[in-house]
C-alpha cells in the first residue's frame, strides 16, 4: 500500500528510527482501525520486493544500520514473508511485524509486536512467537480481556496497554491506575500522532 521513513511512535521500539511498509489488505475488520483504507488491497499498486527494497534503501540514506524495518498493514501476515523478509536482511535491517496473530506466520521475523483482535482471535502459534504484547483498550472490559492474552505470551514478553485513538482522553485515567496496580504492564501512546508524523 505504501512504504515510509519516520520515527517508530509504538510499544517497546518507540522513538526509533524506522522504515515502515505497510501491506494492503485485511479482513479482521477493527471498528476503531485507524487505517481502514488498507484493506482493500486491490484499491492499491503492486510493487515487486526488489522495488520495495530499492526504496526503502534510497529513502534511508543507502545504508540500512540501526534501521529498524517495521512490516505492518492492513494484516501483513496475510501473505507469505519469504521473500520479502529475505530481501529486507540482505538489506541490512532489522526486522519488526505489527500484527493482528490472526494469520499463519512466515518469513524470518526478528521482533513480533502481537496486538490481538476481538473481531479475529490471534493464533496460538503467534501468541508463543511474541516478543511484544500490545493490547488497544477501548472500554473498561478490555483490562480483563488483555490478561488473558499475557497469561498466554512467553514470560520475556514486553507487555503494553495502548489507548485506543478516540478514546484516548476517557481512557488514560483508566489505565493509569490499572499500571500503577498491575505494574507488569507499560503504557504505550501514539507518539506519531502528537509529532505529526506517518
Ligand atoms: C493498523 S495496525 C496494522 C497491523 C495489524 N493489522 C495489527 O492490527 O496489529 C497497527 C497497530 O495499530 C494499532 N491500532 C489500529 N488502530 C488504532 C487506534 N484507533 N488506536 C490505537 N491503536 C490502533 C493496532 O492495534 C496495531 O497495533
Ligand atoms: N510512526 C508510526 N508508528 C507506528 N507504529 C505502528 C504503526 C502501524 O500502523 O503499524 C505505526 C504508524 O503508522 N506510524
Ligand atoms: S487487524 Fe489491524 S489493520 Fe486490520 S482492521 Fe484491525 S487494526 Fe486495522
Ligand atoms: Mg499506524
Amino acid at each position: 500500500m505504501e512504504s515510509f521513513y519516520t520515527i517508530q511512535g509504538e510499544g517497546f521500539y518507540q522513538g526509533r528510527a524506522a522504515y515502515f511498509i505497510r501491506l494492503g489488505g485485511c479482513d479482521v475488520g477493527c471498528v476503531w482501525c485507524d487505517v481502514k483504507d488498507s484493506w482493500d488491497a486491490a484499491a492499491h499498486p503492486s510493487y515487486s520486493v526488489e522495488e520495495i527494497i530499492s526504496k526503502a534503501l534510497n529513502e534511508v540514506g543507502g545504508n540500512a544500520k540501526n534501521i529498524i524495518a517495521v512490516i505492518t498493514g492492513g494484516e501483513p501476515l496475510m501473505y507469505n514473508l519469504d521473500a520479502l523478509t529475505n530481501g529486507l536482511h540482505k538489506a541490512g535491517f532489522q526486522i519488526n511485524i505489527e500484527t493482528s496473530g490472526a494469520y499463519t506466520l512466515s518469513g524470518n521475523i526478528d521482533w513480533i509486536c502481537l496486538s490481538p483482535k476481538k473481531f479475529k482471535e490471534p493464533l496460538p502459534e503467534v501468541i508463543a512467537k511474541a516478543q511484544e504484547l500490545k493490547i488497544i483498550i477501548y472500554n473498561k472490559s478490555d483490562f480483563a480481556w488483555a490478561e488473558k492474552y499475557a497469561a498466554q505470551t512467553p514470560s520475556e514478553c514486553k507487555l503494553y496497554l495502548q489507548p485506543e485513538w478516540s478514546k484516548e482522553k476517557q481512557m488514560l485515567p483508566l489505565m493509569i491506575d490499572y499500571i500503577k496496580q498491575h505494574p507488569k504492564w507499560e503504557l504505550s501512546v501514539q507518539i506519531h500522532k502528537y509529532i505529526n508524523v506517518p
